[in-house]
């Protein structure tokens, strides 16, 4: 599992580390790897040019040393000043390896560019000369590695309210910022390599974290000798609309899909005979009311990818709610509940799974600004409404209140496409009828669609169907990698 902190988390830590060893020690370490990874993507380091932008503060620091041992190597390396101040032994340290001091113009003859502007100390958008430097590096065409994290970024939440920089690698210290792993931090974050520099044992309990194919491997139930269907977990789903046909067959495709030992679909007459003709596996009941009464028993629910907002959707979403197992709610069922909360209070748990659109109607804040700090409104949402919420997106963020966050980061941007969500209701809610929470159904479900995704994709487009396929050939790949 990777495991990601908060600013203040990993300064305490930090400072619980430096409090035991000699000044300076964490610095070194930090620049080693900074110049073992800028190294790596120079290739030849001997006459490289590389150019350092130096903020006021140990992030700057850390860049300079480094830039150091590079210099020690034969590169050409030149420090932008940027900040009021500079870390006066790094500066120091460079300038005996023979590095120097240079005006921005050189940022456009860089091979490599480091980002030493800000790290954990930032605050808020980057104010000037650093948005522009940024600015200036992202538009330079060399590599850009970022120390600690790309600056700009909120270490915390992935929040960039204003320039960032556009980093190809972060060289993050110690380890994960939470900011990494959520977009849109994430996003400008490139590849993240981690170096150990020994904070481990003060590192408290992660604020986020993000599920390994072995992580997800352990946690997805397998069939056992005395498994029969039953045992095994029934998932009813209820969804689809006349209107609405193809929502009700994805949504049943990817539940077939997720190991659970049947699938229970009501609904009304169109999607009814869809899902016939689609999938004879399924146990279909022709609704003649909104009632799920005449179902017959089942594990979980999933309730509302394409089921309508009428006044029988409305019904049904009542009956569902009533009822006394975890229901996943999606879709249409996220705008029926949004109208009527009080459909959320029940006993047995509930994990919703809206887009950003979706989850402002359900806790009244705009789009752009769920988009924006993604995390912090996934948890909003967790603790508001008392449910778990798995919130859909480039980076799909799993919150539930006092558990640390789940980010995945498996998927691929070919998923954005009509009908992959209801493929993911599908499948999560498998996972649910099979007995795990909420949380882990939601964070399995997300990882195991994001490597369908990545199969069924190979690089080009996708349909909803085809990651509905892919399903088994992602949960073979986390069970038997490899093979
Ligand atoms: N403390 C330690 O032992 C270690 C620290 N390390 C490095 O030190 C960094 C943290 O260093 P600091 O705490 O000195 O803080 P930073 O270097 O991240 O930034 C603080 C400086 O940036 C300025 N600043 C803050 N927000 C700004 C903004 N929005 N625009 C422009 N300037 C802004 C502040 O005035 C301050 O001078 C880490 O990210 C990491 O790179 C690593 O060397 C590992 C060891
Ligand atoms: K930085």
């Amino acid at each position: 599992m990777r495991t990601a902190y908060t600013a203040d988390q990993i300064r305490a830590a930090e400072q619980a580390l430096m409090a035991r060893l000699p000044e300076g020690t964490l610095m070194q370490r930090a620049a080693a790897g900074l110049a073992a990874v800028c190294a790596d993507l120079l290739g030849r380091v001997y006459g490289s040019r590389v150019v350092l932008l130096v903020g006021s503060g140990d992030n700057g620091g850390d860049a300079l040393y480094a830039g150091e041992r590079l210099a020690r190597r034969g590169a050409r390396v030149e420090a932008v000043l940027a900040g009021s101040r500079t870390h006066e032994a790094g500066l120091r340290a460079l300038l005996d390896a023979g590095g120097r001091v240079a005006e921005a113009t050189a940022i456009g003859q860089a091979d490599l560019i480091m980002d030493g502007l800000v790290g954990i100390g930032a605050s808020g958008a980057l104010r000037e000369p650093y948005a522009r430097l940024a600015a200036e590096a992202n538009a330079a065409g060399a590599a850009v590695v970022a120390v600690d994290l790309p600056s700009g970024v909120d270490a915390s939440s992935g929040r960039v309210a204003g320039a960032a920089v556009r980093a190809r690698v972060t060289v993050t210290m110690g380890a994960y910022k939470t900011g990494l792993l959520v977009d849109p931090g994430a996003a400008f974050a490139g590849d993240v390599e981690l170096i150990d520099i020994g904070l481990g044992e003060h590192l408290p309990d992660p604020d986020a974290t993000a599920l390994t194919g072995r992580d997800v491997a352990g946690l997805i139930p397998r069939p056992g000798d005395e498994s029969d269907k039953y045992r095994r977990g029934v998932l009813g789903v209820a969804a689809g609309s006349d209107l609405f046909t193809g929502a009700a067959v994805l949504a049943v495709g990817g539940a077939l899909r997720g190991g659970s030992g049947m699938v229970r679909y009501a609904g009304r007459e169109a999607p009814v005979a869809q899902v016939r003709s689609h999938w004879p596996e399924a146990v279909v009941t022709l609704l003649d009311a909104p009632s799920i009464e005449h179902v017959g028993r089942v594990q979980a629910w999933v309730l509302g990818p394409g089921l309508g907002t009428d006044t029988w959707a409305h019904e049904l979403a009542v009956k569902v709610l009533a009822s006394d197992v975890p229901v996943l709610v999606d879709a249409d069922g996220l705008t029926l509940v949004a109208r009527d909360k009080a459909l959320l209070r029940r006993t047995a748990p509930v994990l919703i799974t809206p887009h950003a659109g979706e989850l402002s109607r359900l806790i009244g804040a705009d789009r752009a600004g769920i988009e924006a700090a993604r995390l912090e409104h996934a948890r909003r949402a967790a603790a508001e409404l008392g449910v778990t919420v798995l919130l859909k997106g480039s980076t799909t963020v799993v919150a539930e209140e006092g558990r640390p966050a789940r980010v995945n980061v498996s998927g691929t941007p070919w998923l954005s496409t009509g009908g992959t969500g209801d493929v993911l209701s599908g499948l999560a809610g498998a996972l649910l009828a099979q007995g795990l929470s909420c949380y882990d159904a939601a964070s399995c479900g997300a990882y195991l669609h994001g490597v369908a995704g990545r199969l069924a994709a190979d690089g080009a487009p996708l349909t909803a169907a085809d990651v509905a396929t892919a399903i088994p050939g992602a949960i073979r790949a986390v069970t038997s990698p490899g093979s």
